[in-house]
């Protein structure tokens, strides 16, 4: 059976559905060093922002094959690592969608009105009604910087407080903008308008830092501003500075640049901030959302299926693999295929998606191709998750055509390839049953399945090559299943192809080649 650890808390609701097909092992607070040392016996992990899964964890886990983030983001992750091993990382990109844009609407209310001070005041037996005086957020500016999931329902529910928007967000159109009520700017703009401003992007190289003491300077006095995003967006040491000298109003954090919180100068602000750890998910109904659904990729992944969000497979969201599943199958044994007859070093393959493939969503076949292209040289280490780097690591060059006029099937796969043994193409296809034809090789049209154990000749198409070859493959004691010809014209070039019950003996290659008319041999091992 599986075993799948569970390193950070999560619903009871994951742990069951695991538990159908694994063990499922539970613990928490591991250091690097006993992650290390755990990781090898598992199959799958599952976690949430608690653990920092590095390098060294993912290259210890030889097992694995899935990391579940249950949750959004996966900045705790070493994806790049990941995808190098062929381990696929998921997450659940919406189940926490509400839990944190409640959050972040919850802390600019509490940040206006001073709630968590207040709250405190009066536990403590005060009853101080000066001190606390807020400000309404009514027709003031709220500045959305990231115009995603959650920066887009914070919008919403802002607007219906009456509140102006304004966003930044350099991906989305004016006209998504402007369906939420927002006008979009740039960033500047949003900092010096901006009452409010609520951050909803993900942590990368471009945001790191971008609420630093020169954007903090552009902001209103009156301005406050909330992460329930990422840490490190905001740069604390310039934000507590700005916050001590008045330069802003108020701030609200959830998430820090270390976690958890340490030694910080923000601790010792007073009303003017407020610090929650880390709880923009932490709503039970999020909680079981985001378990089930990364518990259940798990379980999928486990089971050899395909996972819905995987972070790290471009282009396989769950309905485009369904439109494609029959057509991976096609692509992988092509990709083998070609591989095989251009030798054992391709540097190019050329992938053309003709018919009805011919489309931005059949890209996945390409890589589903040079999953088959590798899997020669990589057997069961290659995956969907790493064919890509493993091909551009080893100097593959990769062109994608597309042609939607050829209609021989309603959709076929066009592949060719360069490499140590010369360039090679090969064509398939599906029947209606979904049966795999391979329609052309070489330019030569033919119409056979694919088998386990194949013979490809080029020879000249001139009458007894037929039997020789027969006769001689008998000598060998090897069973022919299925023959066929293709050639483009009478007594011209042609290639035979052979379905073999039996792979062929070392050596029979030499001899098939030295029958009169047979250029050359070629055996495929699917
Ligand atoms: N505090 C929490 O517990 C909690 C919970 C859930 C999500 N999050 C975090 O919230 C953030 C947003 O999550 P989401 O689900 O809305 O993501 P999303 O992918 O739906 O939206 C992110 C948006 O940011 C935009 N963006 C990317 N780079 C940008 C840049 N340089 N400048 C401006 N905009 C940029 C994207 O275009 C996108 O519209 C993520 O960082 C996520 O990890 C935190
Ligand atoms: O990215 C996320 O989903 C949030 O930061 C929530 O993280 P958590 O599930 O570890 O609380």
């Amino acid at each position: 059976m599986a075993k799948v650890l569970v390193s950070d808390p999560i619903d009871q609701a994951g742990i069951d559905i695991l538990s159908q097909v694994a063990t499922v092992d539970v613990k928490i607070g591991l250091t690097p060093e006993q992650f290390v040392q755990a990781i090898p016996e598992y199959d799958a992990l599952m976690i949430r922002s608690g653990s920092r899964i590095t390098k060294e964890i993912i290259e210890a886990g030889h097992q694995l094959k899935i990391i579940g983030r249950a949750g959004v983001g996966v900045d705790n992750v070493d994806v790049p690592a990941a995808t190098r091993q062929g381990i696929v990382v998921v997450n659940s990109p919406e189940g926490n969608t509400i839990a944190a844009a409640e959050h972040a609407i919850a802390m600019m209310l509490a940040l206006s009105r001073y709630i968590p001070d207040a709250n405190a005041s009066v536990k403590r037996g005060e009853w101080d009604r000066k001190t606390f005086v807020g400000a309404e957020v009514y027709k003031k500016t709220l500045g959305v910087v990231g115009l995603g999931k959650i920066g887009s329902h914070v919008a919403t529910a802002a607007k219906a407080m009456g509140m102006k928007l304004l966003a930044y967000d350099p991906f989305i159109s004016t006209e998504r903008a402007e369906q939420l009520g927002c006008r979009l700017v740039e960033v500047d703009i949003l900092l010096q308008e901006a009452d409010y401003i609520t951050l909803h992007i993900p942590k990368t190289p471009e945001t790191t830092h971008l609420i630093n003491a020169e954007a903090l300077a552009k902001m209103k006095p009156n301005a406050r501003i909330i992460n329930c995003a990422r840490g490190g967006i905001i740069d604390e040491a310039a934000l507590a500075e700005a916050l001590k000298a008045g330069k802003i109003a108020g701030a609200a954090l959830d998430v820090f640049e270390e976690e958890p919180l340490k030694e910080s100068p923000l601790r010792a602000l007073g009303k003017e901030i407020i610090l929650t750890p880390h709880l923009g998910a932490s709503t039970t109904e999020a909680q079981v959302n985001v378990a089930i659904d990364v518990a259940e990729q798990i379980r999928d992944v486990l089971l050899g299926l395909p996972a819905r969000s995987a972070v790290n497979i471009p282009g396989l969201s769950p309905d485009i693999l369904e439109e494609l599943r029959p057509y991976m199958q096609l692509a992988e044994t092509l990709g083998n295929l070609v591989g095989q007859l251009a030798g054992g070093r391709v540097d190019l393959l050329n992938v053309k998606l003709q018919g009805e493939l011919a489309t931005n969503k059949s890209q996945p076949l390409v890589v589903a191709a040079l999953k088959g292209l590798l899997s020669q040289a990589l057997r069961e280490r290659v995956n969907y998750v790493n064919a890509s780097v493993e091909a551009k690591e080893r100097g593959i060059r990769i062109i994608e055509t597309r042609d939607a006029a050829i209609r021989d099937y309603a959709g076929s796969l066009h592949l060719s390839a360069k490499g140590s043994m010369g360039e090679h193409s090969v064509t398939g296809a599906l029947l209606g049953d979904g049966e795999i034809r391979i329609t052309n090789i070489d330019e030569f049209p033919i119409n056979i399945p694919p088998s386990s154990h194949m013979l490809f000749t080029l020879h000249r198409d001139m009458p007894g090559i037929i039997g020789k070859l027969g006769s001689l493959l008998g000598s060998f004691n090897v069973n022919i299943a299925s023959m066929q010809v293709g050639r483009k014209i009478v007594r011209g070039d042609a290639v035979m192809v052979l379905s073999l019950d039996d792979p062929l003996p070392d050596g029979i290659l030499t001899e098939i080649t030295k029958v009169a008319g047979i250029r050359d041999a070629y055996t495929v091992t699917l």
